[in-house]
């Protein structure tokens, strides 16, 4: 069994700053796992999807269903992952608990206030404007989590929390509810 730390809020929320504090500092090793990393990693042809040649909506959900697919590869192979994904569809939550129903799946929902989001989304410039504000508006309503952290604490204590409660093998979140 794999352990997975999935960390999950809105875009600008502090996801990456927290995911690469908490690769430092955990025991064991992890994988820090996002859709950022294979973008900036050059695996889509984004200019050709900016450019309107390519539609990103036809390519979009099979690029989905591969990422999530590919969760449960690596965690199957026994890798433990550091997580940082935004559920955008409904039935993703179900599907990814379904996929990685073997694994110990911790739950972390990170939260900023909008101000903060909204402020950091405009200063990075490089995330499409309004996609903070409807995260924050969407993403986290019926989520049960094992931690809820705030990146208005710093990331140490973040971290520190997240440590300090992923230890305790209390599982209560919406992935272990739906395992029933
Ligand atoms: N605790 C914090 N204090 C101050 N700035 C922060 C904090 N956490 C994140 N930031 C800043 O906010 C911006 C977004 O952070 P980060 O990349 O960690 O968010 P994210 O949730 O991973 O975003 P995305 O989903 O869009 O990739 C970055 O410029 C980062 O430096």
């Amino acid at each position: 069994m794999a352990q997975i730390i999935f960390l999950h809020g809105a875009s600008s929320s502090g996801k990456s700053t927290i995911a690469k504090a908490l690769q430092d500092r955990i025991e064991m090793p992890f994988w820090h796992i996002s859709i950022d990393h294979l973008r900036d990693a050059g695996l889509l042809p984004t200019r050709r999807f900016k450019s309107g040649e390519f539609r990103w909506a036809d390519a979009r959900s099979a690029f989905f269903d591969g990422f999530h697919g590919s969760l449960k590869a690596y965690a199957d192979a026994g890798n433990n992952l550091i997580l940082e994904h935004i559920l955008d569809k409904e039935n993703w939550l179900e599907m990814l608990a379904r996929l990685l129903a073997q694994h110990d799946v911790f739950f972390a929902g990170v939260h900023c206030p909008l101000e903060l989001l909204v402020e950091r989304e405009a200063a990075r410039g490089d995330r499409p404007i309004g996609s903070a504000r409807q995260d924050y508006e969407t993403i986290h309503v019926g989520k049960a989590y094992d931690i809820e952290l705030n990146s208005t604490d710093s990331v140490d204590a973040n971290v520190e929390a997240l440590l300090t409660a992923w230890r305790s093998d209390r599982r209560v979140s919406s992935f272990t509810r739906q395992r029933g």
